[in-house]
């Protein structure tokens, strides 16, 4: 199958407000509340992030873009094949996630994926409440989420025999030291030049997510987006840093919804057929204090220091 890029998010809050608040305030995307939710803003798509009351705050899903109709015939024909039991999306929740058409199934560790076709829009311009000019969002998708995967290579191989997802490059991490037990994070991409667009990291998320992360066009923007965190008392969960994969320049903070959203700036873009894989021994060029927020107590847990 062919995903061109990460649509969009889903997540379920307890007070949606708070997500409205977190995303205009601190973020700078627009809120707007509508079909008994909140979709956050940051393009001309009529959301990104749609945020859902329910009982828990918690990820609920990732939606995986498909170009045209005859791709997702394919798609929904990949799954058959697979074995793979998927739903169709109704109406309502299309509606919700301004798309024309999804299914929805699970990966071996549980996360949730949606298949969505195209996507529906007015394309009112974004106009951001704090200024920002604009997300990098477009043909490399609206920015990259990591998802837990205890399950980890039953996981990293649906994603890549059924999902078609490539693997960009391996980081082998070890929380408690040199020493300690190693954990795998594997950056995935998918057809578009964004270095990747899911990370399977190997262990357990209450709160489905590892992180969102979304991208602005100048380092002053991150900056910016960092002061009004500061401002607004969201907890930092990693220092600035520059990754030396992606070549991310970006801090992490704590969201509404028990995980963390990485503010970023100037990612690299790769031609896939001029990358080798490879495995990094380092988690960044410098920066990116990870203690500062996330908790490791148990290694195989990551939870919010907070
Ligand atoms: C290593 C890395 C490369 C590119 C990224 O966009 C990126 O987010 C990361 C870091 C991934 C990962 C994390 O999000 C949670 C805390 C983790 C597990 C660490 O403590 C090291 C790597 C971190
Ligand atoms: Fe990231």
């Amino acid at each position: 199958m062919r995903i061109k890029a990460l649509s969009y998010a889903v997540v379920d809050a307890v007070a949606p407000e708070a997500w409205a608040r977190f995303g205009e305030d601190v973020l700078g995307m627009m809120a707007i509340a509508g079909d008994g939710g909140v979709a956050l803003k940051m393009d001309a798509r009529a959301g990104r992030i749609f945020i859902r009351p329910g009982a828990v705050d918690r990820y609920a899903a990732s939606g995986w873009e498909i170009a045209d109709q005859a791709q997702f015939r394919a798609a929904l024909d990949k799954l058959n094949a697979a074995g793979v039991a998927f739903t169709r999306g109704t109406a309502a929740e299309c509606a919700f996630r301004h798309v024309q058409d999804l299914v929805r199934f699970q990966d071996p560790s549980g996360n949730q994926h949606e298949l969505a076709l195209g996507f529906v829009t007015d394309f009112a311009g974004f106009q951001s409440p704090q200024g920002v000019p604009r997300f990098i969002t477009d043909e490399l998708g609206f920015g990259h989420v990591v998802l837990p995967a205890p399950d980890f290579d039953r996981t990293a191989a649906f994603l890549a025999d059924v999902m078609g997802f490539g693997l960009a490059d391996i980081l082998v991490h070890r929380p408690m030291g040199p020493a300690g037990p190693a954990q795998r994070i594997h950056f995935l991409h998918c057809d578009n030049g964004r270095h990747h667009s899911l990370a399977l990291f190997e262990g357990e998320v209450p709160a489905g997510c590892v992180h969102l992360m979304v991208e602005v066009e100048s380092m002053d923007e991150v900056g910016r987006a960092y002061d009004r965190m500061l401002r607004a008392g969201v907890p930092l969960m990693a220092t600035l840093g520059k990754h030396t994969n992606d070549h991310m320049t970006s801090f992490y903070m704590a969201t509404p919804g028990g995980f963390a959203l990485e503010y970023g700036y100037g990612g690299r873009t790769v031609d896939w057929d001029r990358h080798t894989l490879f495995e990094s021994t380092s988690v960044s060029l410098w920066g990116h204090d990870f203690s500062v927020g996330f908790a490791a107590a148990d290694p195989a847990t990551l939870a919010n220091a907070a």
